[in-house]
């Protein structure tokens, strides 16, 4: 596969995806901007919902490839995480087989595995072939569109890389996250990695900085060429004189999923 130059990024005006409009260009990518809201200062990004299957078609018609980050990315109604995150991804994978797309990068989420034990003294990494374990809605449509993207890999030849993200935010903000962090540059890096590795079939990664606290196995994703440079630590301090170690019998503190396993946080509209 050539590296791809073109690339719609879904969800664009998330948090996520203003952090990637800043850095993919630097990369030498021409990003397509698609989101239900509409973006300040780029007019031509295009505003659809996934729902609206004849947009996504035109969305990716002539791109190289496509980073999904669109859709609800907290706990919610089934009803509601079926539209968005189900038969949105869903449709979009049909738009890409419809308009010859052959490369995917998938927002997954930690949450596809998030009643998963988190890894104490010395336990070893969580690897990459744990069982998904969704801890909300949410972790569960991340779980299936892990499986959508092995479907379309097996049955179109469709090639992903669904990245089980971490925390990618500024910085770390909770004694939870300085395990799971991934800096917005390594993130960058990460999904550099995914566009341009060759051969990925379906592959799935977790997505972190090189945490000193590390919950899980980044083999995979060095694998594809992921080199990341950041770590959390110099945060560790700070945050843990805050907020304490995390404790043994706390069930918000037990699992990989965190807070998500005993009390979400709920999207918004
Ligand atoms: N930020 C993280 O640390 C993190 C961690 C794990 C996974 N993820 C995943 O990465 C993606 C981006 O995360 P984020 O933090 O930027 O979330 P976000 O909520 O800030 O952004 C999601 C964007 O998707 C858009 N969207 C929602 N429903 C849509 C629909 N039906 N059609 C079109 N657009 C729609 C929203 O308008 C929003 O701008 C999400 O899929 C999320 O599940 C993020
Ligand atoms: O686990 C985490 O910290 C993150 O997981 C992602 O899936 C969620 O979209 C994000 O809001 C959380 O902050």
């Amino acid at each position: 596969m050539p590296a791809p130059r073109t690339v719609l990024l879904t969800g664009a005006a998330g948090g996520l995806g203003t952090l990637m409009r800043d850095l993919l260009p630097d990369y030498g990518y021409e990003l397509r901007l698609l989101d239900l809201r509409p973006i300040e200062g780029a007019p031509d990004a295009i505003v659809a919902d996934l729902g609206d299957k004849d947009a996504v078609r035109e969305a990716v018609r002539g791109v190289d490839a496509i980073i999904h980050l669109a859709g609800i990315s907290l706990e919610a109604p089934f009803e509601k995480i079926l539209k968005a995150n189900i038969e949105g991804t869903y449709h979009l994978y049909e738009a890409a087989r419809e308009e010859g797309v052959g490369r995917i990068v998938f927002a997954s989420s930690n949450h596809a595995v998030g009643y998963t034990p988190r890894p104490q003294g010395d336990d070893p990494l969580i690897p990459i072939d744990t069982p998904h374990r969704p801890d909300t809605f949410y972790g569960l449509s991340k779980s299936f569109g892990e499986d959508l993207a092995q479907f379309y890999w097996d049955k179109h030849g469709i090639e992903t890389v669904s990245v089980r993200i971490g925390s990618c935010f500024a910085e770390p903000t909770s004694v939870r996250m300085l395990s799971v962090w991934m800096s917005p540059a390594d993130g960058a890096r990460l999904f550099h990695a995914t566009l341009t590795a060759e051969n990925v079939g379906h592959t799935v990664v977790y997505g972190s900085s090189a945490n000193t606290r590390l919950w899980w196995d980044l083999t995979t994703a060095r694998s594809l060429g992921y080199d990341p440079q950041d770590d959390s630590e110099p945060f560790a301090e700070k945050l843990i004189a805050e907020q304490g170690e995390l404790q043994d019998g706390n069930e918000a503190h037990a699992y990989l999923g965190g807070q998500f396993v005993t009390d979400p946080p709920i999207w918004p509209y």
